[in-house]
């Protein structure tokens, strides 16, 4: 049995469920507590807050856990990096006053700046040489400039609106983050072998994302050149029709070349074309 820690709740929780759903390992909402166990898979799913996940993997409270990887650097616990899930993109950015004229990084010398991420924040500014105040803060980070409690601050950016409704801007992009899957360092083979299961899983999740499966129909005469249409994919599966002299090509596309991979296909004759979602790819 392996154990995964995932936020509670809050912006991680709905994607990391979501994710362990479409991976086969569904967790009953009507059963949820705070140590739930799986019904379809060696799993234990413990709920945290998402500031304890670096701390529960380390010590091997859990096993494996989903948390942002602002959180891994911040906590500093040695933990590993098994995977990078794609979801909660976000960035850790330095923002100062809008009408504020910026010359670069030395503008931060003898300045106050707000966060909840004095580590990585403290780190950047040593690694640069900036002698500057770190205020730590739990959260609001954005009001701090406006009501005199800091010059600058160093938080999570994503949109960007935020900082625009704060009077701010951004100036130095520090971390790039999104949801990680971490795991205890030390695993039993057992577990290793449970994790690599699950990962295989969401990597064939996460191979149909933005994948397409089109059916159409061709006369057999223009085969090849559908097959010039489509290069550099796998071959397509190619099954005649019932009516003479037609051709059923099955074939996946990327959704970013979806329209103009059969745009191309119906000036050679192709039609009825289907396009289906595709949930899993598993190779
Ligand atoms: N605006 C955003 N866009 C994308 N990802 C974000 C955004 N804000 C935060 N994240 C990512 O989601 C993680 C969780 O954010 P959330 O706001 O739920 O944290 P929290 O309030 O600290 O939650 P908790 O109650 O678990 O401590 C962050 O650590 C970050 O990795
Ligand atoms: O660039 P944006 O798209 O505006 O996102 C950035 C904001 O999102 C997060 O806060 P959240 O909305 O999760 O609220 P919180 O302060 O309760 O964490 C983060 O702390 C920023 O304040
Ligand atoms: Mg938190």
């Amino acid at each position: 049995m392996l154990r995964i820690a995932i936020q509670a709740k809050g912006r991680l929780n709905e994607e990391s469920v979501e994710l362990l759903a479409e991976a086969g390992v569904s967790i009953e909402e009507s059963k949820r507590k705070l140590l739930t166990r799986c019904d379809d898979f060696p799993l234990e799913v413990l709920y945290l807050r998402d500031d304890d996940i670096p701390q529960a993997v380390s010590m091997g409270v859990a096993d494996v856990g989903i948390v942002g990887l602002n959180e891994v650097e911040e906590k500093g616990f040695d933990v590993k990096i098994a995977h990078k899930l794609g979801f909660g993109k976000c960035r850790i950015s330095l923002a100062i006053p809008k009408a504020d004229a910026y010359d670069g990084i030395g503008y931060f010398n003898g300045k106050r700046v707000a966060t909840s991420y004095p580590v990585i924040l403290s780190r950047f500014f040593k690694g640069n040489g900036i002698n500057a105040e770190i205020h730590e803060i739990a959260g609001s980070v954005e009001i701090a400039p406006s009501v005199g409690m800091a010059d600058a601050i160093f938080d999570i950016v994503s949109s960007g609106g935020t900082l625009v409704t704060n009077g701010l801007k951004e100036v130095e992009k520090v971390l790039f983050s999104e949801a990680v899957m971490i795991s205890n360092q030390s695993l039993s083979e057992e577990k290793r072998q449970i994790l690599s299961q699950l990962l295989f899983r969401i990597e064939s999740v996460e191979r149909s994302r933005g994948m397409k499966y089109v059916l159409l129909n061709l006369p057999h005469e223009k085969i090849d050149e559908a097959i010039r249409i489509l290069p550099g994919m796998k071959s397509p599966t190619i099954l005649p029709l019932a009516q003479e002299g037609w051709s059923s090509i099955h074939v996946v596309i990327n959704e970013r070349e979806l329209w103009s991979k059969i745009e191309q296909l119906k000036t050679i004759g192709a039609e009825d074309i289907l396009v289906l979602s595709l949930e899993k790819m598993i190779l």
